[in-house]
């Protein structure tokens, strides 16, 4: 799909077919003892329920023109009593169906993470996080009614509806017929409204997947926004995404409201219509005031069914807009996976080879463009070059986070796209200038690559990357708690965290991109110390602008016009006077 921005609406590939609800019947399959019970419970609860306007007929027409006391107290016991077990059939329904809508709403989570999780980088560059996070999140929320409770209702309301037509039929045929006039009306109005109210929820979700993407952007770059005072730009950006939300649920919100408004109205109708016919025709044989008052007791419990489906129906087509997008994610290829018969690559010595590579990020634009070198293990290069040279692209590569458009990347002689990317990637270590901390310990955090690490392993993984210092000068030391954005960490001992997670995982394969840039040379003398213990018998890719600190590299390798322009040790590159040289005596110029 083109890339999309936080205010383009998703456009969904596919109409809704019928097919997104069959599968949505997986999740349900799993829940299917619970619901059976429930479903029982709220069918003897409705039928107990439905016994109440027989028991009112008979003590209007028989128990009170007889002025049995005793009797009159007896019905009127049992019909309280019926109300009683109805309503406490219907609370312990609600309790199983509580359950089963959060299993259903785990069960769609978990699935859709597993998914993301797996989902390749290109997936991630197309679309704003927000639009991502709120699928999981609130979409999966949005479902779990109607998944769970709204199926059962569903059942129960059309049971429920053929039981009252019964009732009504053996109470009286006419007066039925007057009721169920209504009927052909009211499905006109549905079919009228139906694909409008459709569209209508769908350009709801589009609103709110905007909205929880600027958000999402607005709150991790709040730093730019406030250093560029842009407060009062982004406050009209969000003021107009918020509106277009509004002004869409208003609209979706209209056509939900049609139809309640369109029952009550037909139900009162009805009743009207029942008291006329009634009586017109009153005779003390087939319309007493029994079955009139029966009847339009029934008249009003036939409509209630009709609004509860047409809500149900409400809510079915908010979830289809939900489901399609939920869908959508779950169907998203894994274009970068295991081919089936994958081979596991065996603990490397770190020899990597570009075999005439190439590649395309979009079809038809190459950033690189038949590639070929060898990198022996142990050896370290450093990639340098202009701005968008490909510098990043060759290091993704040799992770595989992108498939090749042509050519092949070894790696001891095997190609990276048979084997594995578990066993692949478990032997590269990967730093990038933003190291990432994850909420948790510091102690987690460097343990995060080898989770069987003991706690010795961790502290002499910071020793040796020279963290340990700055770890132990807070309060709880290695247990101190981090955030996701670092805080409590400076830019620098972000970085040697991150050196000492990685120093742990013991890669042989190691990839650092811009890892240093963002460090004062005072720190970076520190670290230089600490990157030289990485370093050590490891296969390195190192990216860097400043040259200073690449200079010690066994090979350098000069990205430009899609390949490697130059390729050499500092030395050599030097004396050879051309594009290198050229940059680091600018560089040295500056300095
Ligand atoms: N996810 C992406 N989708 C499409 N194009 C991309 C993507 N990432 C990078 N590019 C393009 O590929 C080219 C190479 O980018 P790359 O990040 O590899 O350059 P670089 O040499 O590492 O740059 P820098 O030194 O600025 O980090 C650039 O023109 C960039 O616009």
């Amino acid at each position: 799909m083109a890339r999309n921005k936080f205010d383009v609406d998703e456009n969904l590939e596919s109409p809704f077919d019928i097919r997104h609800f069959r599968r949505a019947m997986i999740y349900i399959k799993r829940k299917k003892k619970p619901m059976i019970i429930a479903f029982i419970l709220s069918a003897l609860s409705a039928a107990i329920a439905l016994s109440a306007p027989l028991i009112m007929q008979h003590v209007v027409d028989v128990t009170i023109p007889s002025k049995e006391k005793l009797a009159l107290l007896g019905w009127s016991l049992l019909m309280l009593l019926t109300i009683v077990v109805s309503v406490i059939l219907a609370t312990i329904r609600s309790r199983i169906m509580t359950r089963v809508g959060q299993d259903i709403i785990f069960d769609i989570r978990t699935d859709l993470f597993a998914h993301l999780q797996q989902l390749p980088f290109k997936y991630y560059d197309d679309r704003p996080q927000g639009k991502i996070l709120i699928r999981v999140v609130n979409y999966v929320n949005s479902v779990s009614d109607v998944l769970s409770n709204g199926i059962i209702n569903f059942i129960l309301e059309i049971v429920n509806l053929i039981f009252i037509a019964a009732f009504m039929f053996a109470v009286d045929v006419r007066l039925s017929f007057v009721i169920l006039a209504g009927l052909p009306v009211f499905l006109g109005i549905m079919l009228l409204i139906k694909t409008r109210q459709r569209r209508a929820w769908q350009a709801v979700s589009n609103k709110s997947s905007n909205l929880n993407a600027y958000m999402q952007e607005s709150i991790t770059g709040i730093g730019v926004t406030q250093i560029f005072s842009r407060e009062q730009q982004n406050a009209g950006i969000f003021t107009r995404l918020a509106g277009n939300f509004r002004k869409e649920w208003m609209r979706a919100v209209s056509y939900n409201m049609l139809i309640p408004f369109s029952v009550d109205n037909l139900s009162t109708i009805v009743t009207a219509l029942i008291f006329l016919v009634g009586l017109l025709t009153l005779d003390p044989v087939d319309a007493t005031l029994g079955v009139i008052l029966a009847m339009s007791s029934y008249a009003a419990r036939f409509w209630q069914p009709i609004l509860n489906l047409s809500n149900l129906y409400n809510s079915f087509i908010n979830a289809v807009a939900y489901l399609e997008r939920i869908f959508e994610t779950l169907d998203e290829p894994v274009t970068v996976s295991d081919i089936p018969d994958a081979r596991e690559l065996p603990s490397v010595q770190g020899r990597v080879t570009f075999d005439h590579v190439t590649f395309a990020y979009d079809p038809g634009l190459n950033i690189l463009e038949n590639i070929s070198f060898d990198v022996q293990p142990g050896e370290s290069i450093a990639l340098v070059g202009p701005t968008g040279a490909g510098k990043t692209t060759v290091v993704n590569l040799i992770s595989r986070f992108y498939d090749l458009t042509g050519g092949r990347i070894l790696i001891d002689g095997q190609d990276i796209s048979q084997i594995t990317l578990k066993s692949l990637r478990s032997q590269m270590g990967i730093m990038l200038q933003d190291s990432f901390i994850f909420s948790g310990t510091i102690l987690d955090n460097i343990r995060y690559g080898k989770l069987d690490a003991t706690e010795e392993e961790v502290i002499a993984a910071a020793k040796a990357v020279c963290a340990d210092d700055f770890i132990r000068e807070f309060d709880q030391g290695y247990l101190t708690e981090v955030n996701e954005r670092g805080s409590k960490l400076s830019q620098g001992q972000r970085q040697l965290i991150s050196f000492a997670r990685t120093l742990l995982a013991d890669p042989r394969i190691l990839i650092l991109d811009e890892a240093t840039s963002s460090i004062d040379a005072k720190t970076e003398r520190l670290l230089q110390k600490g990157l030289n213990e990485l370093l050590k018998g490891r296969t390195s890719f190192i990216i860097a602008h400043r040259l200073s600190t690449v200079k010690n590299c066994d090979r350098i390798m000069y990205v430009s016009n899609k390949g490697i322009a130059e390729s050499g040790s500092h030395d050599e590159l030097i004396a050879r006077r051309g594009l290198y040289h050229k940059l680091y005596t600018a560089q040295k110029m500056e300095a």
